[in-house]
């Protein structure tokens, strides 16, 4: 198995590319998860308390579930992946069954700060796009499709986004093997990875 670990700030691109790497890539051979899914369970916090939330710290992440779904995969196991909502902020109660595959690929903002994690990558790539990019597009992303006003969103960022980003987020860029330059749509370094990809399949 070729597990390919994809990290970068909020709003970089990581989905957009992962999805651009599987599109001509036999279904059948990849599998993809997300960081997002491994979310800590918070269902005994309120609504209320759950906004409050700081997503963008390490701490938020359940790392020991996701490694331990890493290594099941590894040994040819099939995972219950777990469902996030953006919305509820929260797990829900659905897991999607998900089946180990030749190539494995997780992305996530806070995927390479956790050292076991890192460890499990044979590729580590750190999808790199300007912080006012980023921005601009997680405002038109979580309005449209993650039910936040304006005013939510920039808050966040100010007071959350952009210190986790320089404190957790950036420094991670040093463990990447590639680094994808991404304020402008990149085919390259997509058929890149794709190569990669193939040669291994
Ligand atoms: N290179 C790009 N140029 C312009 N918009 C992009 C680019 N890559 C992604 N987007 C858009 O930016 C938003 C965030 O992208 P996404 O892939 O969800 O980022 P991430 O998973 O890193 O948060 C989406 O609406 C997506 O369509
Ligand atoms: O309940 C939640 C959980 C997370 N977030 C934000 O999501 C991003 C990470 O997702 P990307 O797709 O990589 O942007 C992170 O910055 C969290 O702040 C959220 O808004 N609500």
């Amino acid at each position: 198995m070729l597990i390919i670990g994809i990290a970068g700030g909020t709003g970089c691109g990581k989905t957009t590319v992962v999805n651009q790497i599987i599109n001509e890539l036999p279904p059948d051979e990849v599998g993809v998860i997300s960081q997002d899914s491994y979310y800590k369970d918070t269902s005994n916090l309120s609504y209320e308390e759950r906004t409050k939330i700081n997503f963008d710290h390490p701490r938020a992440i359940d790392f020991d579930l996701l490694a331990s779904h890493l290594e099941m995969l590894k040994n040819g196991e099939p995972i219950h992946q777990p469902v996030y909502s953006f919305v509820q902020h929260n797990r829900t109660k659905d897991t999607v069954l998900t089946h180990p595959r030749k190539v494995m690929i997780i992305e996530g903002i806070l995927i390479l700060t956790n050292q076991e994690i890192r460890d499990m990558f044979d590729i580590k790539i750190f999808v790199h796009a300007d912080s006012d990019e980023r921005l601009i597009r997680r405002v038109r992303r979580d309005i449209n499709e993650r039910g936040r006003d304006i005013d939510e969103v920039l808050n966040r960022y100010q007071t959350t986004l952009k210190p986790m980003h320089q404190q957790f987020i950036e420094p991670t860029k040093e463990y990447a093997d590639i680094i994808i330059p991404n304020n402008k749509y990149n085919t390259v370094a997509v058929d890149i990875v794709r190569t990669i990809i193939n040669e291994r399949l």
